[in-house]
C-alpha cells in the first residue's frame, strides 16, 4: 500500500515537476523571442526629425497591444492605452513629421474628445489656429454660421493647424510614457493563427523583418490601408479629389472661420493652418484631376476656380498657383463594414472613411478612441482573444450614432454643394443655403452635426428632409402650378436618393436603433 502511495506520489511529483519545466522553457522561449521582438536595438532614438522611444520600458519586453501607425488614431490610441497602463509597441512606416494636406481642420466636437483624452496641450505651440464656424458662399452671397459653443468654456472651439505637426505632438506626448514604444517600421502582414491574429509581421527601417507578438493588434494604417482586407470587407468609393495649396499675405474676409464656396462644378474651401497661411482645398469631381506637370492644373484653376474665389482671396490665390506648391489627395469615402476577428481590431481611416469636406474624420477617430478606451477599461487581461473579440462588437454598434451622423452629413452635404444641371437638385443647392441663412435652429441644428457637438442621427435626418420641404414650399408659393409641383416632387425624390442610400450603408438599424441590437450589450469578460 505504502509503495502505491509513493510510486502514485512520485508520479504526480514528476508530472509537476515536468509542467514546470516545459512552462519555464516555454516563457524562456517566449521571453527570447520578445525581447528580439521588442529589443532596444530595434530603437529608432530621438533625433530633432524622429520621435522614438527605447524599449527598456517596456516590461518583459512584450506588448499588450500593438499599433500598426502612428497617424492621427494610432498616435492618440498609444497614449490613451498607455496612460491606461498597457505596454504599447507602436510601429509606424515614417516617424519624421508628414507634410500632408489631409487632417487640418479638427472640428469643436474632435476637439472635446482630445480634451477627454487628455491630449488638449497637442494643439498648443504649433501655431494652430481657432475656428469659431463657417462662412458660406454661394454666387456672391455669403452667410456666416457660428459654432453653438455659448455652453462650452473659452477654450472650445475648432482647431486647425499643420497636420504634421498635430501629429508629431501627439507622437512625442506617447513617447513620454515608459510603457509606450514607438518604433519606426512596415508593418508587412498581420499573424494569424487558426483565425486569432497574433501580432504582426514588419519590416524595420534597417531592412530586418521581425515578427511582433501581442493578444491584442490594432490597425491604423490610415486610408490606403494594405492590412484592412483580412480584417473587413472594404468598400471604397472615390467621388473626388482635394487639390491643396497655401495662400500667404492674405487675411480671410471672416477671421477665424472656415470658408466654403459653393463652386462649379463643386465646393471651394479655405481655412487658416497658421498665423501666416491659408489653406484652400478645390473639390475636383472625379478620380483624375488635371495634370500638374505638364500645367494643365495651373490652367484649370486660374480658368475655372479663381474666378469663383472670394476677390479678397483672389490675388493670393493666382500667387500660390504660380508659386507651384500644388498637392493632390483622392477623396474616399468607406462604410465602416468590419469582420469581427479575435486579436484585431481596425480604427481610423483604415476602418472608416467619409468625404473631407465636414472635416470629420479626426473627430470620429478621436470619439471611436474614447470609447474603445471606455470598453477596454475594465479588463485586464487581452488574452482571451475570441471572448474579447465578442464584447468588442460592441464598439460597432456603440460607435454607430455618433460616427454615421458625420459620415452621412458629409456624404450628404457633398452631393447637395455640387453643381448640378438638373433643375431639382439646383433647387435643392439654393435651399440649402437659404435655410442656412435663416439663422436660429435652422442654422444652429446643421452645426451642431457638422461640428459633432451634438451628432445625432435623427435631427441630421430631420434637418436634411426640411430643408427638402423647405425648398418645395419656395417653389409652390405663392402659386403653386403643374411644372412647379413636378419639380418639387423631383426635388424631394433627389433628396430621398441622397441621403437613403448612405443610410443604408451605414447600417439603418444600428445608426437609429442601436439598443436593439444584441452587441450593445455585451458585458465585459470576466478577468
Ligand atoms: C484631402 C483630405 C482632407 C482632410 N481634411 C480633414 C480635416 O480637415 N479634418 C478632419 O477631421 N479630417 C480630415 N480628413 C480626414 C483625416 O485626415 C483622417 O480621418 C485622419 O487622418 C485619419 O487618421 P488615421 O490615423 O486613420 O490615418 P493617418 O493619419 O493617415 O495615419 C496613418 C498612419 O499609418 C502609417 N502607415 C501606413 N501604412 C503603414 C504600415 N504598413 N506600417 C506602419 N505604418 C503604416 C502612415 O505612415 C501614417 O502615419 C481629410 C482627408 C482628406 C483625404
Amino acid at each position: 500500500m505504502v509503495m502505491i502511495d509513493q510510486y502514485i506520489f512520485g508520479c504526480f511529483a514528476a508530472s509537476l515537476f515536468g509542467f514546470a519545466l516545459l512552462y519555464n522553457l516555454r516563457r524562456g522561449i517566449k521571453r527570447t523571442r520578445g525581447s528580439k521582438v521588442a529589443g532596444k536595438d530595434d530603437c529608432i532614438k530621438t533625433s530633432s526629425a524622429e520621435v522614438a522611444v527605447g524599449s527598456p520600458q517596456v516590461s518583459g519586453g512584450e506588448a499588450d497591444i500593438i499599433i500598426v501607425g502612428a497617424g492621427v488614431a494610432g498616435a492618440a490610441l498609444a497614449y490613451t492605452l498607455g496612460k491606461e497602463g498597457r505596454r504599447v509597441h507602436v510601429i509606424e512606416r515614417d516617424l519624421t513629421e508628414p507634410d500632408r494636406i489631409v487632417g487640418e481642420l479638427l472640428q469643436p466636437g474632435g476637439y472635446l474628445k482630445l480634451i477627454e483624452l487628455g491630449l488638449e496641450d497637442c494643439v498648443r505651440e504649433i501655431d494652430a489656429q481657432q475656428v469659431f464656424g463657417y462662412a458660406l458662399y454661394k454666387e456672391g452671397k455669403d452667410t456666416k454660421l457660428s459654432y453653438p459653443l455659448e455652453k462650452f468654456d473659452a477654450d472650445v472651439s475648432g482647431r486647425s493647424f499643420h497636420n504634421g505637426r498635430f501629429i508629431q505632438r501627439m507622437r512625442e506626448k506617447a513617447a513620454t510614457l515608459s510603457n509606450v514604444r514607438l518604433e519606426q517600421g512596415t508593418v508587412t502582414s498581420l499573424v494569424e493563427v487558426e483565425g486569432t491574429v497574433r501580432g504582426v509581421q514588419y519590416k524595420t527601417k534597417q531592412g530586418e523583418v521581425i515578427t511582433a507578438y501581442a493578444p491584442l493588434t490594432i490597425v491604423c494604417d490610415g486610408c490606403f490601408s494594405n492590412l484592412r482586407r483580412s480584417l473587413c470587407s472594404p468598400q471604397v468609393d472615390n467621388p473626388s479629389c482635394f487639390v491643396g495649396l497655401i495662400l500667404e499675405n492674405c487675411d480671410l474676409p471672416h477671421a477665424n472661420h472656415g470658408h466654403v464656396v459653393l463652386g462649379d462644378p463643386s465646393p471651394i474651401l479655405f481655412y487658416p493652418i497658421s498665423s501666416t497661411e491659408i489653406r484652400c482645398l478645390v473639390d475636383v469631381p472625379g478620380q483624375k484631376v488635371p495634370s500638374i506637370s505638364n500645367g494643365e492644373m495651373a490652367n484649370y484653376l486660374k480658368t475655372v476656380v479663381a474666378p469663383q474665389v472670394p476677390p479678397q482671396l483672389h490675388s493670393s490665390f493666382l500667387a500660390a498657383i504660380e508659386k507651384g506648391n500644388i498637392r493632390t489627395m483622392p477623396n474616399r469615402s468607406m462604410p465602416a463594414n468590419p469582420h469581427p476577428t479575435p486579436g484585431a481590431l481596425l480604427l481610423g481611416d483604415a476602418f472608416n472613411m467619409r468625404h473631407p469636406l465636414t472635416g470629420g474624420g479626426m473627430t470620429v477617430a478621436l470619439s471611436d478612441i474614447v470609447l474603445l478606451r471606455n470598453l477596454l477599461k475594465p479588463i485586464d487581461d487581452l488574452h482571451d482573444a475570441s471572448t474579447l473579440c465578442n464584447y468588442l462588437e460592441s464598439f460597432y454598434t456603440l460607435r454607430k450614432p455618433v460616427a454615421s451622423t458625420i459620415n452621412t452629413l458629409a456624404g450628404a452635404l457633398y452631393k447637395v454643394f455640387c453643381a448640378s444641371p438638373d433643375p431639382a437638385r439646383k433647387e435643392m443647392r439654393e435651399a440649402c443655403f437659404d435655410y442656412l441663412s435663416l439663422g436660429g435652429i435652422f442654422s444652429d441644428g446643421p452645426i451642431s452635426l457638422l461640428s459633432g457637438l451634438n451628432p445625432r442621427p435623427l435631427s441630421l435626418f430631420l434637418h436634411f428632409f426640411a430643408v427638402a420641404v423647405y425648398g418645395v414650399g419656395r417653389l409652390l408659393l405663392p402659386y403653386p402650378s403643374p411644372k412647379k409641383l413636378w419639380l418639387g416632387a423631383r426635388l424631394l425624390s433627389g433628396a430621398s436618393g441622397i441621403i437613403l442610400p448612405i443610410i443604408k450603408a451605414e447600417g439603418v438599424r444600428q445608426m437609429f436603433f442601436p439598443a436593439t441590437v444584441p452587441a450593445y450589450y455585451r458585458a465585459a469578460p470576466a478577468n
